[in-house]
């Protein structure tokens, strides 16, 4: 971050009653930052969002919006105009009143309110529909026109919940580049809710990920894929292999452990305090692991195919081990022709030592 942060959670805590919804949330968004709350339902991420709008109120803990403590200020009081995934647009109004609808409550006269509403239904590039009623746009259209009204005020900060859970796949993918583009066209910070991992990781330039009302780690995509904190998060990015380990002892390359399948050898830049007897956990991603053919003298475990599923240009090989254990191995469709891969086949599956990582204690 480069200058003082935008947001600011401190120890935010939120109950409803005795339970707990949001537990310690402690995190600064950066001006101009796209941060992506993501996390299974229930979690807490639209109540963390729902806080930072003001119609929740955090129960212990500070809420600072650009350096100033907001707890208990009202929603109209804060400019963080929120996309729902409802979108809520108002039905009776045409898309133009729609968008000028926030400019009306605060009172901008009627040729200002058009003006400024023209300039974002272009923006958006729905300027054609001005006049049209909402029923009358397209899913896609809405999203534009709900995007023009929360705009329209030129917060410094946008909230989104959802925006695009109800769109369809195709639709889904070009709002998202319509997103990002806006947002790094505008500079404006966005902290953007959503359940779905393909969203947050190719929008957002860090997505906090929380499981029951914790903040179970917050970085760069880039970071948390490769190093995620704990056995949550990696089970949560579903392509990770994951190992249950014990030191055994300290050879030239690092390491040797064994684990349920057999031995490993970590690097020691992974364990820099181990000692023999340790427990660990270690994972290797699905992309770093290597499939070979069973006479191919390649070191590694034995596993089945159990089956296989299309991941865009790749496909994740699913495996189950002699001891049931699942291990997942994503490869091209190039890498994987050489293979024969029917379910009920038994491959090699390997990695190399410098793509183990070690997660750190809890
Ligand atoms: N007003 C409320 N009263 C009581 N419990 C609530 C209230 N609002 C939310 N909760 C509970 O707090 C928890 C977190 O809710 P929240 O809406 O933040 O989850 P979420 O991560 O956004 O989930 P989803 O993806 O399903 O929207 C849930 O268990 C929810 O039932």
């Amino acid at each position: 971050m480069t200058s003082s942060p935008i947001v600011k959670f401190d120890n935010v805590v939120k109950k409803f009653g005795d339970f707990t919804a949001v537990e310690k949330a402690d995190f600064e968004i950066g001006r101009g930052e796209f941060l992506a709350i993501m996390g299974s339902s229930g979690c807490g991420k639209t109540t963390t969002l729902r806080m930072l709008a003001g119609l929740e109120d955090p129960t212990s803990g500070n809420i600072y919006l650009d350096g100033e403590r907001v707890n208990g200020r009202a929603t109209w009081d804060r400019d963080t105009p929120m996309v729902w995934q409802s979108l809520a647009l108002f039905p009776f109004l045409t898309v133009q009143e729609n968008v000028e609808f926030s400019l009306k409550m605060r009172g901008v006269a009627k040729a200002e309110r058009a003006e400024r509403a023209r300039k974002w239904l272009d923006k958006m590039q729905i300027t054609e529909f001005a006049n049209r009623n909402i029923a009358q746009l397209s899913g896609g259209q809405r999203q534009r026109v709900a995007l023009a009204r929360a705009l329209v005020t030129e917060p410094k900060i946008l909230l989104l919940d959802e925006p695009l859970s109800a769109l369809d796949a195709h639709l889904k993918v070009r709002m998202q580049a319509v997103l990002s583009n806006l947002q790094k066209d505008l500079g404006i910070t966005f902290v953007y809710v959503t359940h779905s991992m393909s969203e947050a990781f190719s929008m957002a330039d860090r997505v906090v990920i929380m499981s029951r009302g914790r903040i179970e780690q917050i970085g760069t995509p880039v970071e948390i894929y490769r190093e995620p904190r704990n056995r949550f998060v990696a089970e949560f990015l579903g392509s990770a292999n994951i190992f249950e380990a014990t030191v055994e002892e300290e050879i030239a390359e690092g390491w040797k452990v064994i684990h349920e399948e057999g031995r490993a050898i970590i690097p020691a830049s992974e364990l820099p305090d181990a000692k023999t007897g340790d427990k660990i956990t270690f994972i290797v991603s699905a992309e770093n692991m290597q499939l070979s053919a069973p006479d191919s003298e390649q070191d590694g475990i034995e596993a089945t195919v159990a089956g296989d599923e299309f991941v865009g240009g790749t496909a994740m090989i699913f495996l189950e081990t002699a001891s049931g254990k699942e291990l997942k191995v994503q490869k091209s469709h190039e890498e994987l022709s050489t293979l024969k891969r029917k379910a009920g086949s038994k491959l090699i599956v390997s990695w190399s030592a410098e793509h183990c990582h070690v997660l750190p204690d809890e």
